[in-house]
Order: structure tokens, then sequence, then C-alpha cells
């Protein structure tokens, strides 16, 4: 563990430590892909942690505008650390190094390697990349990807803003027409930025060509005064993201040279033709499949986070009624309610930990095509992406809520540290494509998958299991309820959803509707298929890691804590397809063993994760478990503490009391 073993350890912690099966390092070093990924990890949050210059009182108790000047100085600091120790081309060292500096604190540079860089590889001819690429990896300029507007953001094509080509000075006009076609919501467009990518209607000839990516240099590179013709500015506050300045962009009329299109997939010339080099005009949408593949990790990570908070709450926390007279009160992690709570939390973070490092070598495998105009797997990378983004932000942000209010009143107090997590997670439902609408979109590609199936094509490898033929139900109840044999459930249940949202679909042509018709007809049900879908893949990469696992005991937790995700998904999902009462009976038996086996592991489970309490930033879960002394500090710190008497009371309270009107204060 990375957490300096503290004096006072809460004995009932130190007990269920010692309850763990297996060895509890040896899982960490699983989670994170190898010894030497957890070596490294905690050399960065030694450096990290030592370093006087990350460290400042909570957050929490900061105005917003303190919290968006301390990250931008955070954020900045960070990068200038990295390029010190040699570690900025190290994807993995910088990840840990911004998210121990800044644990769930979303930078207001973030954007800008998030999108803006993967933007600039994805989308520039190779000249492009020479001249602004380099730039932007030595932070000389500061991007974002500035997509959405005030009317537009699921509906890509309707984007109002207009890029029309001048061939007399081979320049473009960026332009924003209407009040709706204000850029709306880029992180780090308000304030902190000084370039962005610009999604706009390319028009050239007289002709529209749809929507391109444009490089636009929104402020002065030393001032940092706003461009003519460029208005932004932040957006106000939100729901979380404090440390974040999202902006909006009014372009009037800004001029920028041709050559700043982004050009890798296609041209205007100097005189106007327009040209395009590949016949997939989706692959404009590179940046978001990437992104989207992120977002499933940083949603499991969530769920650690919170998760291990809670456990450790639940250890030390006693509630309720003593099992005998002069016994102490029960922990709150005795009660198999709360098992269940925290451990099918605990389960769905496992999943979509092992699901989202699938889909990541996916992406990797597949990217490199993609750039050469190869894009045979595409369809698939982008139904998984979307799905899971979809099911992971989800469950995310779910597992997080329950987590939450496992923690009682606590939960609710930003001491927990629980607050700030869900804000950090939730809103992942909604950008990077809102969650329903990602939905649709893997929904869109399966029924797409049963057609192509009954023509005989093939399909890809996680769509395979589509070309299979329609069998009864699988028995659960007889043998063993195996992880395989729950695996199969949702392998037939899935199918089974398929083909009967689809053979609806199928009948809705036949009677003549436009696809379009048919496909609203059958949406409500199909996004319940995606969701099947997605469940299946996190559920087969959930055991294909347990298997995978040398340590015959962590291979046996894993295993166990696999076939508790599948028991609850079989359980929860008993009425998209009709489970049998006996059946539904035994899957609900075996969640209760489960639980009992589960709970010694509970602990060792959550701090396999090894999330030192710099990252937690919780007074309730802290390594050392003494919360109740740690609460009060927090509460001392709280401003209205600064003075016995607060000034409220002399301007308001006073007068009040003696009958004085407050309507003219
Ligand atoms: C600051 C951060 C710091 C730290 C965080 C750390 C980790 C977290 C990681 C990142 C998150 C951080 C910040 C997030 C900031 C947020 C940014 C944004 O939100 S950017 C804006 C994102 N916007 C969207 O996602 C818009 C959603 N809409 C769409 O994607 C599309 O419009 C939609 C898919 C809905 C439909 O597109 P449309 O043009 O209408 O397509 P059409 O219907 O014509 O055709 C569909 C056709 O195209 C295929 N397709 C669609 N999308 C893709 C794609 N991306 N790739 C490949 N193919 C695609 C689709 O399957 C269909 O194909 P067929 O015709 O069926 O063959
Ligand atoms: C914190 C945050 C950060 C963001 N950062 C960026 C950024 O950096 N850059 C950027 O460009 N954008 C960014 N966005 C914008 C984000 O991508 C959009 O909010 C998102 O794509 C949804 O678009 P919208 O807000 O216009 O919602 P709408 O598209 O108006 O959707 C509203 C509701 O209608 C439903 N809906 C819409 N269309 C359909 C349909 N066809 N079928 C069924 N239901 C439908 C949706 O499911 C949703 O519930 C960010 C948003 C947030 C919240």
């Amino acid at each position: 563990m990375t957490n300096p073993v503290v004096q006072k350890v809460n004995p009932m912690l130190t007990e269920e430590r010692a309850k763990a099966s297996f060895p509890v390092e040896e899982l960490t070093y699983i989670l994170d892909g190898g010894k030497f990924n957890t070596e490294k990890r905690r050399e960065i949050e030694e450096l990290v942690t030592k370093d006087p210059n990350f460290e400042h009182p909570p957050i929490q108790f900061m105005t917003r505008e303190q919290q968006y000047s301390l990250a931008v100085k955070k954020a900045l600091l960070v990068q200038q650390r990295l390029k010190e120790l040699d570690m900025l081309d190290d994807p993995y060292a910088s990840y840990f190094f911004r998210r121990i500096a800044m644990p769930r604190e979303v930078s207001p540079i973030g954007l800008h390697w998030v999108m803006f860089v993967p933007t600039l590889m994805g989308q520039c001819s190779d000249e492009q990349r020479e001249r602004w690429l380099q730039r932007a990896l030595n932070y000389e300029i500061i991007g974002t990807y500035a997509q959405t507007e005030m009317g537009h953001g699921t509906f890509l094509r309707g984007i109002e803003t207009t890029a029309t080509y001048d061939p007399s000075s081979q320049q473009f006009v960026l332009h924003s027409p209407t009040t709706t076609s204000i850029k709306w919501w880029p992180g780090g467009l308000g304030k902190t930025c000084n370039y962005a990518v610009v999604v706009a209607q390319l028009h050239t000839q007289g002709r529209c060509h749809g929507v391109h990516m444009f490089l636009v240099q929104l402020r002065d590179e030393s001032t940092h005064r706003s461009l003519p013709g460029v208005v932004c500015g932040d957006i106000g506050p939100k729901m979380g993201y404090h440390t974040i300045d999202n902006g909006f962009l009014q372009l009037n009329s800004v001029r920028i040279p041709r050559e700043n299109m982004l050009m890798r997939n296609a041209e205007v010339q100097p005189d106007g033709t327009y040209i395009r080099r590949v016949s997939n005009e989706k692959l404009t949408y590179g940046t978001m499949v990437f992104v989207r593949s992120l977002i499933v990790s940083d949603a499991a990570r969530g769920i650690s986070e919170a998760a291990t908070i809670a456990v450790r709450y639940a250890c030390v926390r006693r509630q309720g009624e003593p099992s005998s007279p002069g016994a102490p009160e029960p922990r709150l992690l005795d009660y198999p309610v709360h098992q269940y709570r925290l451990l099918t939390c605990v389960a769905n973070c496992y999943g979509l930990w092992f699901a989202s490092e699938v889909l990541r070598d996916l992406y990797f495998t597949v990217q490199p095509d993609v750039l050469e105009g190869r894009t045979e797997r595409l369809p698939e990378t982008h139904a998984l992406s979307a799905g899971l983004k979809a099911v992971g932000s989800n469950r995310g942000a779910a597992c997080v809520e329950e987590c939450r209010r496992c923690c009682g009143g606590f939960g609710f107090s930003e001491a927990s540290g629980l607050p700030k997590i869900y804000n950090d997670i939730n809103p992942a439902c909604t950008y990077e494509g809102e969650n329903t609408v990602m939905l649709l979109q893997t929904g869109r590609h399966l029924l797409k998958c049963v057609e192509r199936a009954r023509r005989g094509e093939q399909l890809a490898p996680s769509d395979a299991y589509i070309r299979s033929r329609p069998t009864p139900q699988p028995k659960l109840a007889g043998g063993p309820l195996t992880a395989d044999l729950l695996l199969g459930w949702l392998r037939w249940r899935s199918l089974s959803m398929l083909l009967e949202v689809s053979g609806r679909f199928n009948s809705f042509i036949e009677q003549r509707q436009a696809w379009a018709d048919a496909f609203q007809a059958v949406s409500r049900r199909l996004t319940r298929c995606a969701e099947a879908h997605c469940i299946l893949y996190v559920g087969q990469a959930f055991l294909d890691s347990a298997k995978a696992a040398e340590n015959p005991k962590i291979c046996g937790v894993l295993t166990s804590l696999c076939r508790l995700f599948l028991l609850n998904e079989v359980v929860s999902g008993a009425g998209d397809v009709q489970l049998s009462r006996s059946d539904l009976a035994r899957c609900q038996d075996a969640i209760d063993s489960l639980l009992t086996e589960l709970r010694p592991n509970a602990v060792a489970l959550v701090e396999a994760f090894d999330l030192p309490d710099r990252m937690l930033c919780s007074v309730i879960g802290r390594y050392d478990g003494q919360v109740y002394e740690a609460m009060l500090q927090w509460a001392r710190q709280s401003p209205l503490n600064a003075t016995d008497v607060h000034e409220s009371y002399e301007l308001y309270t006073r007068q009040f009391l003696a009958g004085r009107s407050l309507a003219k204060l």
C-alpha cells in the first residue's frame, strides 16, 4: 500500500484486512497491468505527495473562481513537472501524475490532451501535423474541441456554424449565423484556451459538404486577448466541474487560412475544388470513438474510489440493535443487504475495469487501419465504444450514488469525497454523446448485424454470436451455476431479445414503413438490446480476466465476484425474457451464498485498487479508519467557523429579533 501506516489504525479495519484470502498486492499488479506499472504509479504518487506545491486546503471550501484559478495553476505545474522528469512522452506516467495531483478535479487544460491533441493526430494531413502537433504537444498552444452548439449537440449534422471558402483570399470565413449556432460547452474554451478545433459546415463553390474541422486561433498568443470577431467566455456554474471553464464561442466572420482546414480525409484546393480522400465520412467522428473508450475506464475508476470509501466506512460504522445485551452495535458490513449493495458495486467495477482494457486494445488494434482508410472494423468499434460508454457511465453514476447512500448522512457531506466523485462521473452520461442516443447507435448496428447474419455474411468477433441459431432457454436449475453457464444465459438473452426486436422491425418494414420510422417504433426496446449486448461483453471480459489470473486464490475470488456480477444481471434481466420462478429462486439463493463467501474479502477487493488517501480525499474512507476525529477537524475548516458570531447576525438576525423590518436592509 502507498498509504503510510499511521500510528493508530482503527482495529475494526485491521481485523477486516486480516481476513483476505488472497494476496492483495498480486491483484493490484493485475489491475495495473503488471508489477512494473504498479511501481511506477507509486513512485509518481510519492513524488506528488511530497511536493508542497500541490498542497492546499480542501477545494470544497473555496469559491468557484478560487477553484478554477488553483486548477489552472496545478494543471500547468503538472506539465512543468512532467517535463522536468522527462515523462511527457509516457502516457501512463502523465495520466497518473495528473490523477494524483488533481484528484477528481477536472483540469482546465484537460480537453487539450483528451480531444485537441488526439484530433490533430487523427484529422491532420502529415504536413499539418508537422506544423501544429509539436506545438500542441509542447504546450506552446492550448486547445479545445468546439463541436456542440446551443441548438445542436446530439444531431451533429444539424450544426449551424459555417466555414465558407473564399478563393480570392484563399481563406475560410468562420461564422456563427444565429444565436443557436453559438458553440456552448467546450471545456477550457471560456478562459483557458487560445486555440480550438471548430466543427463547422463546409461551403465551397456554392455547395455545402457537411461537417468538417478547422483549427481556429481564438486568443492572442502573448496577451491572451480574444482576437477580432471572436466572442468567448465561461458558461457559468454547473452541477459539478467547478474547476473547468466550459465556454461559449461566437464567431463573427473570422478569417483563417485555407491550410487550417484539417485535411487528412478531405481537402479544399486553392481554387475551391472539394476533394474527399476517403469514402467513409464518419472518420471525422474519430476522436469521439477514442474518448468514449476512455470514459469506460474512468467510470470503473470512479466506482473503485467510491467503493473503497464506502466499504472501509462500512467496516468502522456501527449502527443498529446489538445481537445480545452488552454486545456492540453491528457494523454496516454485517448486514446482508449492505453487503449486496456494496459488493454488486465492486463487481460492476471489476467488470467495467476489465472490459475497458479489452475495448482499449480493440481501439488501438483497429486505429492504424482506420488512419490508412481501411474501415472494416470501424462499425464494431463505434458500436462498442458508444454502447459501453453509455453502460459504463450509467453504471458508474448509479454505483457511486449507491456507495454515497451507503454512507448515510456523511455521504451527503463533501467531507466524504463522494459528491465530488459523483459530480465528476455523472456528466459522462451526457457528454461525448448522450447515453440513450449512444445505446441507439449500438442498437442500430445490432439490427444491421441480424440482417447480415441472415444473408450468411461474416460478423466482427464481438457480434459473431448473432449468427448462431436460436436455441431454447438454457436451464439454470439443476447443475451448478457456473460463470460459463450464466454467461451462456446472458448470450442467449441478448440474442433472443435482438431477434424479437428485429422481427418486430421487419414486420414494420413489410408494412411499408420507412426504415427510420420502423427504427423509431422499436427504439425503446432496442436500447435494452444494446445494454444486454454490452453487458455480455463486460461479462466475457470479466470472466476471461478471472481465468487468466495465475494465482489460484485470485482466480477463485475473481470468479466468485464475476458470478455475482452475472447472477445480478440474470436476476435484474429476468423480465426481459421469461425466466422461470425456479430458475430465479436458484439465482437469488446463489447471490445470498456469494455475499457470505465474498464478505471477508470485501476490504481486500477494494484495497487492491491501491488508492492512497491523497487520491480519495475522504474523511470517512481514510486508510486508518479514524472517521469521527477527522470529521470534526474537517468541519473546523469551514469559513463559516472563522468567527464565533457570523456577520449576518449583526446585519439581520439581531434586527429581526428586535422586531425591525429587514425589507430596507
Ligand atoms: C477534461 C477531462 C479530463 C479528464 C477526464 C478523464 C477521463 C474521461 C475521458 C474523457 C472525458 C473528458 C471530457 C469530455 C468532454 C466532452 C466533450 C464532448 O462532449 S465533445 C461533443 C461530443 N458530441 C457527441 O458525441 C455528439 C453525439 N452525436 C453523434 O455522435 C452523432 O451525431 C450520431 C452518432 C448521434 C449520429 O450521427 P449522424 O451524423 O446523424 O449519423 P447518421 O445518422 O447519418 O449515420 C449514422 C451512421 O454513421 C455511423 N456512425 C456514427 N457515428 C460514428 C462514429 N463515431 N464512428 C463511426 N461510425 C459512426 C453509424 O453507425 C451509422 O452507420 P450506418 O449508416 O448504420 O452504417
Ligand atoms: C460537462 C460537459 C462537458 C462538455 N464538453 C464538451 C466539449 O468539450 N466540446 C463539445 O463540443 N461539447 C461538449 N459538451 C456537450 C455534449 O457533448 C452535449 O451536451 C451532448 O452531446 C448532448 O447534446 P445536447 O446537450 O445538445 O442534448 P440534446 O441533443 O438536446 O439531447 C437532449 C435529450 O434528448 C434526447 N435525444 C436527442 N436526440 C435524440 C434522438 N435522436 N433519439 C432519442 N432521444 C434523443 C437525448 O437522449 C437527451 O436526453 C459537454 C457537455 C457537458 C455536460
